[in-house]
């Protein structure tokens, strides 16, 4: 089974590949540019990604939207998390988290358009944000808070660990198996 996911996110998109291969989920990108909007939930706006590549004319496709939130400002950054990381970068993080509560958490939504049925699939990992952030820090290609990141139950950050050891914390990875579920039932 062949699957397009419509991301410009390198980092969405191998982690999608690894999970989806598991149930015989061939990914296939499709880095088209689509427009978010910039207040409301992460459903909202993966269900907005969806519209948008539909109305492109693409079915068999994936969208998937997800942010971080910190609990020191509450549902900041959110949708937001892209735009405001590459404009204020870890030393802005560091900055804003200065002296508040590090608890964080990612939420993720993934919607899928298959023959013209539509799945939507939530997921959520809780945790914190590493004190001190460490000056030489080298993130993963689309995924700049997993070496910043410590999921509840955990002494290491998402990046220090195996993309095995990930999976078991990931929200994109629960999300991504519940779609793979409900895909083999449409096939
Ligand atoms: O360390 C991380 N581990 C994750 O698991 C994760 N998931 C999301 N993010 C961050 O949140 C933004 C969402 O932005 P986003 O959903 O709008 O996606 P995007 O613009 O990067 O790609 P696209 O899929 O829209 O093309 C991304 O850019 C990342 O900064 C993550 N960071």
């Amino acid at each position: 089974m062949k699957l397009q996911f419509a991301t410009q996110n390198e980092g969405k998109l191998a982690e999608a590949k690894r999970v989806l291969s598991r149930f015989g989920i061939e990914v296939i990108g499709l880095p088209v540019d689509l427009w978010e909007p910039s207040s409301g939930e992460i459903e909202t706006v993966t269900l907005e990604k969806l519209r948008q590549i539909r109305r492109m004319g693409y079915d068999r496709v994936m969208v998937d939207d997800a942010g971080i939130f910190f609990a020191a400002y509450d549902h900041f950054p959110g949708v937001l998390t892209k735009r405001v990381f590459d404009r204020i970068g870890y030393r802005g993080v560091r900055k804003l988290l200065e002296g508040e509560d590090r608890t964080a958490w990612f939420e993720g939504c993934i919607a899928v358009s298959w023959d013209g049925e539509t799945g939507v699939f939530a997921a959520r990992t809780s945790g914190r944000i590493l004190d001190p952030i460490p000056d030489d820090i080298r993130p993963e290609p689309g995924l700049p808070f997993n070496p910043i990141f410590i999921p509840d139950g955990e002494t290491r950050v998402l990046g220090a660990m195996t993309p095995e050891e990930q999976m078991k914390y990931s929200y994109r990875c629960r999300a991504l198996e519940q779609m793979a579920e409900w895909l083999l039932n449409q096939a």
